[in-house]
């Protein structure tokens, strides 16, 4: 029997009220026994297949995309209902647009009228307070466009409890490009020295650390360029504090991690490039504020990343390329890759913490 066969007769048989029901039910069922495992914290998606699914349906290719939407609002109901924080979605590569302006137009259309349906009070967003946070370069897009998301965006900005990425217009290449020329443009700003904080926590402990490096120095080493090299003084602090306070990237926490002077640049005013690190990017990247990408998930047998989320994929992340096309991809899809990963993550958390006991005893892990 043809997919075509089996999606008529799916229909049908769901139109059955009971069925329907019953339906429901399993679901909710099949997502609270979900519940009980370690749930990923970030989840990405590569929406594939909807100019396929259209053509071997024989409809339109925005119907295709319109039947995108519809699995995109499932899926979403799965993941926050699961207990995922964030959700990223490749809505729209900056390479689409080279597709025809039919299909760009009906695309945009389509963000501007289902984002602002997700959005309103009581819809999708609003049931699993989700904000919604558009990632990419925003100059691309049209103005009216533009403004119609602008207030999907403010209607949720009021929620807290989940996220949902729309990357539209977005690749990863001009993701990292844009964050690396903002860290450049950081780092090459003069710091400004600002009022001391004499009773600030850092000010407090910097000052413990100069006086306990300068009594050091003084038995042993004098004031040479090496004693400065180690340890801040006077006004290497106050630049530091300046720096922590104000320029540096708010996930680094450590005095060491902030834009500093080197010792032998206090005179350049300028925050030192040894000091970008890895968190000093992460900064910069559109989901500064997201944790990592725990599961990406791409639908229609493609097996490629297309320029996205290069930066998020960490060493643990998980990527499922699946066959189905994405119009068809729903919890039954799903469910097995989710059930898999919280597999993974187990052996990831049982292997995290015989590597900590064992340390707690002094002994080393191969
Ligand atoms: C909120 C919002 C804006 C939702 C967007 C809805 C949605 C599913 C967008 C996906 C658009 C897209 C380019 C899909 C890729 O499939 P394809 O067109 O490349 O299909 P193909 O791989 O079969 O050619």
């Amino acid at each position: 029997m043809s997919s075509a066969h089996l999606t008529r007769l799916r229909k049908w048989f769901l139109a059955f009220p009971p069925a329907d029901w019953a339906i429901q039910q399993v679901r909710e069922l099949l997502i609270g026994a979900l519940r009980q495992g370690p749930i990923p914290r970030h989840v990405a998606f590569v929406m594939d297949g909807n100019r396929r699914y259209a053509r071997t349906h024989k409809i339109e290719t925005v119907e295709g995309h319109h039947l995108g939407f519809e699995a995109l609002a499932r899926i979403l109901e799965v993941c926050y209902k699961s207990g995922v924080k964030v959700v990223t979605i490749y809505a729209f590569s900056i390479e689409n647009f080279k597709r025809s302006k039919y299909e760009v137009d009906a695309l945009m259309d389509m963000a501007k009228v289902k984002l602002t349906q997700i959005a309103q009070h009581g819809e999708l967003l609003h049931r699993y307070g989700a904000k919604i946070q558009i990632l990419g370069q925003r100059e691309l897009v049209r103005p009216d466009v533009l403004e119609a998301i602008d207030k999907a965006v403010e209607m949720c900005s009021g929620n807290d409890r989940a996220v949902l990425n729309v990357c539209f217009p977005y690749t990863s290449r001009n993701e990292i490009t844009t964050a690396i020329r903002e860290t450049v443009h950081e780092f090459s700003q003069p710091i400004r020295p600002t009022m001391k904080r004499p009773f600030s926590e850092s000010h407090i402990a910097r000052n413990i650390r100069t006086r306990q490096l300068s009594s050091v120095s003084e038995e042993r080493l004098g004031f040479g360029e090496e004693n400065a090299a180690e340890g801040d003084d006077t006004e290497a602090s106050t630049y530091s504090a300046a720096s922590t306070g104000e320029q540096a990237p708010s996930s680094q926490s450590s005095v060491s991690n902030s834009p500093s002077l080197k010792p032998s640049a206090f005179t350049s005013n300028f925050p030192d490039p040894e000091s970008i690190t890895g968190e000093t990017l992460n900064s910069h990247m559109f989901t500064a504020d997201a944790p990592p990408v725990d599961l990406l998930v791409r639908t229609s047998g493609v097996r490629r990343l297309s320029d996205f989320m290069l930066w998020q994929c960490h060493e643990h992340t998980s990527i499922v390329f699946l066959e189905c096309l994405w119009p068809e991809f729903d919890l039954w899809q799903f469910l097995p890759v989710l059930v898999e990963w919280q597999w993974k993550q187990r052996n990831v958390e049982e292997a995290a913490k015989i590597t900590a006991d064992a340390s707690k005893l002094g002994l080393k892990v191969q």
